[in-house]
Formats: C-alpha cells, structure tokens, sequence
C-alpha cells in the first residue's frame, strides 16, 4: 500500500509539485504520464523513499523496489550476484527469480554481455526477488523495440498478479500504460498536481 500526502516538492526557490493526495492498493498499478519535466521521476523518488526532502507524509510497505530507465547495474559484478547483493537475497532466491524472467544459465554472465533487453529483466528480477509491498517503474522498458516491449510487458504482468505489489508506473509510452495500468492520472502544470486520466 502506498498512501502520500504531499504539501509541497521544491528544488531551492523552483516549486515543483504542488498539493496532492496519492493512495495505491496492493495489486494496483497507477500509471502516471504528463509533460517532460512535470516531475514524474521527482514524484516516483519521493514514493519509493529515495527521497525524503518535501512536505509531506509518505506512509508505505517495508519493502519498496525501482526499476529505472536505465538499468543501473553493477559492471563489475555478474548478473547473480547484481540480484542478490543489493536485496539480500539466497544465491538459490536469485536463480529461481532469474529463470522466471527468462535468464536461466545466464547467471554468471557480466552485465557488458548482456543486450538492454536481458539486462531491463535482470533489473526486473531484482525487484521482484524481495517480494515487494510497494513497486516503482520509472520508464522501464525505455528504448526497446515493440516485440521486446510486448515480452516485459506480458512478464511484469504476470509478476504483479502474482506477488500484488501497489506499483506506480510513469511513462510517455500509451502502451506501457494501457497495459498495465489499473488506473491512470497525469501530472500537470508548475507546480504540477495530479489530474484523473
Ligand atoms: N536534483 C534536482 N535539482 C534541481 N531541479 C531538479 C532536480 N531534479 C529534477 N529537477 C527539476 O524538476 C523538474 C521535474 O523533473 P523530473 O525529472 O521529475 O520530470 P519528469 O516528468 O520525470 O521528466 P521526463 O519525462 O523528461 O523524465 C524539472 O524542471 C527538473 O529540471
């Protein structure tokens, strides 16, 4: 469950987000869009708790995961232990996650062998590993191409039925947003507020 009671985000004197009252259930996704530079990634920051500095209360599960758009992968490190060491995750957790996004004997590869496609489902798997409460998706299937896009898609769905996180999904792509969404708002204006799509 994700619940936000958000006064005021500001950057310095640049007054970003303006009021707003977000609540996300578990199983539901919220798939926000809006303008470039609304403030989507500044709002997705403040629900996963990267980002504590607004006034405001952020009330959500113990057990918060991100996929961004880029997949923030350690280089040095192999796509295992990219899964286990930043959740805390069993080796044995980390494989049986792996296999479920498709990377089965793959997990001793560097994330330099991997193409974007394979390493946006790693990013995947480490999210998921953990069970989360609470899922953040900030443009995650960003510069794939439409057969790929379908095959995340069509995997993260499944995920989410299965482990029903509340997951909030920003993105400029209708497709990514129409399929998962459960419920659609955008964000608007300087200060941005949240508007019902
Ligand atoms: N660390 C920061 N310091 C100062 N200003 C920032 C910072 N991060 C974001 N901003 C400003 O906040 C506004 C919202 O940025 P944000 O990245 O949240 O927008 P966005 O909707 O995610 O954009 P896009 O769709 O292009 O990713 C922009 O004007 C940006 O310049």
């Amino acid at each position: 469950m994700i619940r936000l009671d958000l006064r005021s985000k500001a950057f310095g004197a640049a007054r970003v987000l303006g009021p707003m009252a977000l609540d996300v259930a578990p199983g539901e996704v919220l798939g926000v869009s809006g303008p470039s530079g609304a403030g989507k990634s500044t709002l997705l920051r403040i629900l996963a708790g990267i980002d504590a500095r607004f006034d405001g209360e952020l009330d959500s599960g113990q057990r918060r995961a991100m996929v961004f758009q880029s997949p923030t992968l350690m280089p040095w490190r192999c796509v295992q232990d990219n899964v286990t060491i930043p959740t805390g995750a069993t080796e044995a957790d980390a494989r049986a996650m792996l296999s479920r996004v498709g990377l089965t004997g793959m997990e001793q590869m560097w994330p330099a062998q991997l193409s974007l496609g394979q390493a946006r489902r790693v990013g995947i798997a480490r999210a998921f590993v953990g069970r989360p409460e609470v899922l953040i998706l900030d443009e995650p299937f960003a510069s794939l191409d439409a057969e790929r896009i379908e095959d995340l898609l069509e995997l993260t769905a499944t995920l989410i039925d299965e482990f029903r996180p509340a997951v909030v999904l920003a993105s400029h792509s209708e497709q990514e947003l129409a399929a998962l969404s459960t419920r659609r708002v955008r964000l608007e204006g300087r200060p941005a507020r949240l508007i019902a799509a």
